[in-house]
């Protein structure tokens, strides 16, 4: 089939590129000129695990190019994906503006049938507006699709080829049968494709995300509690996840979520509750539940400090809002460092893939060192921040040479209580008893 894709971002190159490993044409579009330049020279412009070799070979085969001509991509495509931002507007909801308008360009240039399809995360009424916006400048016929995207960063190739299940939101048979032609090598395992009206596609996205932010939400205020009066998050966490109906995955406690969708998507359906008179109070709980859980470390930090972080320097291990990815948007790390530099600390960080991205933002208001091990030299303490493998087991005897004194905060509670116990270190993390020398 001839596929467009609008965007290449996270999304949008994943869902390029894999489209065209199973044999599709593909033309992705971006408006950002330097992008579209580095991918055309067979550069991936992101960190995501195995995207490049699939990227060099479909670049090879000649079924994966790129343009900043909305035109030629329409052209190109009988189906055409947006993949474009919706990112967080001042008051929570979610910014349409990039969708609206694409769909406007996209309805001025329209002149055969073709099937828009939005994989971008939108507030349920946006497939008809999308629809409103194409139609009132298109010449003919065409279909409107919501088919949200459910893959993780840092999974996204793993995730996009072999979905648990891919949702299709629409009202037009032809566009359904086109759909399911085009996902039927994806779903071979027998996972299903699940066909729903628009609306109910779109709000199953927020639904999704929404649920998994509570679920670790939840867990986090069990850990903050288990401090309190002494029960270790560890032990609670397998006695509950061992409950099928719980399920293990998602319960696991550290310093809040982060990333590009999460804390976007909860605060855009708590504002879609709003504008329908709807109060999501669960969701409001959420919401500030998570703030306070970034910077849960600091008052464990200041405590042991005596309220005095002036000129103490520490060492952060992980800057990215999670491991295997260089994607740094609402990153715990970054709210912890910005609380930690306001009380007068230094820092020293270290991140496998994000200190580029972070350079960008603090450019010399911290330190980046190229190695773990260098961080932790001269530092007061060390912070754990993102819960990279190459962090899991460490050479304690490295880091208590490199600190001034053995001490760790571990926002992602990476070691054992009982291995680190044998450490002789003063160990500090999320839902479990405190380690002081
Ligand atoms: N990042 C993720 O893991 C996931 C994201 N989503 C959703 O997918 C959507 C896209 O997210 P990402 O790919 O992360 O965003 P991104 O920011 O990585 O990529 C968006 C791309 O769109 C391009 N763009 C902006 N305006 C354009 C225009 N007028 N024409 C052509 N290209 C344009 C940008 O230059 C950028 O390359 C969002 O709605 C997001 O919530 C859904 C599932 C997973
Ligand atoms: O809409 C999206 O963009 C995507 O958002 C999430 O994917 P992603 O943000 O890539 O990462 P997750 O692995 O879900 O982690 C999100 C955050 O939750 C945190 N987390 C996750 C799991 C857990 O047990 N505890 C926990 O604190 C992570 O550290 C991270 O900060 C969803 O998992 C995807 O299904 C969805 O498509």
């Amino acid at each position: 089939m001839k596929i467009a894709v609008i965007g290449s971002g996270y999304v949008g190159l994943v869902t390029g590129t894999c489209l065209a490993e199973t044999g599709n044409e593909v033309v992705c579009i971006d408006i950002d000129k330097s992008k579209v330049q580095k991918l055309s020279m067979g550069e991936v412009p992101i960190y995501e695990p195995h995207l490049d070799i699939l990227f060099d070979r479909n670049i090879k085969a000649g079924r994966l190019k790129f343009t900043t001509s909305l035109k030629e991509g329409l052209e190109h495509g009988e189906v055409i994906f947006l993949a474009l931002p919706t990112p967080e507007e001042e008051d929570g909801s979610a910014d349409l503006s990039y969708v609206l308008g694409v769909a406007e360009d996209i309805g001025k240039l329209l002149n055969e049938y073709k099937v828009i399809v939005d994989k971008s995360t939108v507030p349920v009424g946006t497939a008809e507006k999308v629809r409103d916006t194409i139609a009132k400048y298109a010449t003919c016929d065409f279909d409107v699709v919501s088919n949200p995207e459910f893959l993780r960063e840092g999974f996204a190739v793993d995730d996009f080829l072999k979905p648990e299940r891919i949702v299709v939101g629409s009202s037009s048979d032809r566009a359904i049968e086109l759909m399911k032609k085009l996902y039927k090598p994806f779903v071979r395992s027998g996972n299903p494709i699940i066909v729903m009206d628009e609306k109910s596609a779109e709000l199953t996205k927020y639904a999704a995300n929404s649920f998994l932010a509570t679920k670790i939400t939840f867990m986090n205020e069990i850990a903050n509690y288990c401090e309190k009066v002494g029960a270790d998050i560890d032990k609670v966490r397998i006695g509950i996840g061992t409950d099928s109906r719980i399920g293990k995955r998602f319960l696991f406690p550290g310093i809040g979520y982060g990333g590009s969708c999460f804390p976007k998507d909860v605060k855009a359906l708590h504002k879609s509750g709003k504008n329908s008179q709807y109060d999501f109070k669960i969701l409001d709980a959420v919401i500030r539940v998570n703030d306070s859980q970034k910077i849960a470390l600091l008052p464990k930090i200041n405590t042991y400090f005596n309220n005095n972080l002036s000129n103490k320097t520490f060492a952060i291990w992980g800057l990215a809002f999670k491991p295997e990815t260089d994607d740094i948007r609402e990153a715990p790390a970054l709210y912890l460092i910005d609380e930690l530099l306001k009380e007068g600390a230094k820092i020293k960080a270290f991140d496998p893939e994000a200190m580029k991205n972070v350079a960008h933002k603090y450019g010399d208001k911290i330190d980046l060192v190229t190695t773990m091990y260098e961080a932790v030299q001269n530092a007061d303490a060390l912070i754990i921040c993102t819960e990279w493998s190459i962090f899991r087991t460490p050479d304690f005897n490295k880091i208590k040479e490199g600190l001034k004194t053995p001490l760790i905060f571990d926002g992602r509670n990476l070691y054992d209580i009982v291995d680190i116990e044998k450490e002789e270190i003063s160990y500090f993390s999320i839902g479990r008893k405190d380690i002081k020398l």
